[in-house]
């Protein structure tokens, strides 16, 4: 029994992601304070919901996927029932193995997981990363559970707060050019759904070139930049207003505060 602990958006895309590719509802418990939330998901997912306690009672795998500032209550309030034969793996950006491991008796395994919402899709990109008494048996049931929604890598845990700036916040870099494409054809009188269309296909073809030719994105970026065309115009718009030091930026800020969400 696997039960996923803070159903929201990380939490169901997570649930509906593992549905899809064949996990049996009976085998899912889920745990969603919202109560109207709650029976949503039993309705949308033929799953059961039961309290935190109740849940970390019956399964042997419980994913948390709760805020990271919800996460040291949680641990407390489920601590009684978790022993060495129970696998934690929690989804929480910044919170560190460390403390998960403070939060429950000694010897339970815990695995930092950083997902992101394609996992919906079956599209994830997942890190994962062992605590001290994960072992590869831990690491590989994690593993496991999180492949059937996307792609796992391991990583050390000294990267995890980099791994959730770059993959885990990646999608909404990705949506928020996507937004800002659409609008700017908008602006010079395109019908709306004509851009939707032409932003969304290019976006998905230019993921599949990224994945799928091994070419390095300078190498992809260059044959689409015919001289003195374009994209070079456009380009050369984007450095001269520092998008790319934006972008490093943007990045650092967001390692930095997955760094501090850990409270330590
Ligand atoms: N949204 C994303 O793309 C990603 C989120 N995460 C992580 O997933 C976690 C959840 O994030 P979101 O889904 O975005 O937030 P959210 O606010 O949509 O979901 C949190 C859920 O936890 C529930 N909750 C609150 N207290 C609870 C408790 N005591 N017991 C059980 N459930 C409780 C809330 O009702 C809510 O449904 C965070 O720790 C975040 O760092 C990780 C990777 C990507
Ligand atoms: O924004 C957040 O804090 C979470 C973690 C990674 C993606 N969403």
């Amino acid at each position: 029994m696997i039960a996923i602990i803070g159903a929201g958006k990380m939490g169901e895309a997570l649930l509906a992601g593992m549905l899809a590719k064949g996990h049996a509802p009976e085998d899912v418990l889920v745990t969603e304070p919202r109560e109207e939330h709650a029976a949503e998901l039993r309705r949308r997912h033929g799953v059961g919901t039961v309290g935190a306690a109740e849940a970390a009672k019956r399964a042997e795998t419980l994913l948390l996927a709760l805020k990271p500032q919800d996460m040291p209550a949680l641990l407390d309030e489920i601590s009684p029932h978790m022993s060495a034969d129970r696998l934690v793996i929690s989804v929480a950006a910044g919170i560190t193995t460390a403390v998960l491991e403070r939060h429950l008796p000694a010897g339970v395994p815990v695995v930092r997981a950083m997902p992101n919402t394609p996992a919906l899709m079956g599209q994830g990109m997942t890190a994962v990363s062992g605590g001290a008494h994960a072992g590869p048996e831990h690491l590989d049931r994690a593993e496991e559970l999180l492949a059937s929604v996307g792609e796992v890598i391991r990583v050390g845990e000294q990267h995890m707060d980099t791994v959730t700036a770059i993959s885990g916040s990646g999608p909404a870099y990705f949506y928020f050019i996507a937004e800002t494409m659409i609008e700017a054809g908008v602006a010079m009188g395109m019908p709306r759904a004509t851009a939707q269309k032409l932003v969304g296909q290019t976006v998905t073809g230019a993921a599949a070139m990224l994945t799928g030719s091994g070419e390095h994105p300078v190498v992809l970026r260059e044959a689409v930049t015919s001289p003195g065309g374009t994209t070079a115009a456009a380009l050369r718009e984007l450095e001269r207003h520092g998008v790319r030091t934006a972008f490093t930026d943007a990045i650092e800020a967001a390692r930095d505060r997955s760094s501090a969400l850990s409270g330590e």
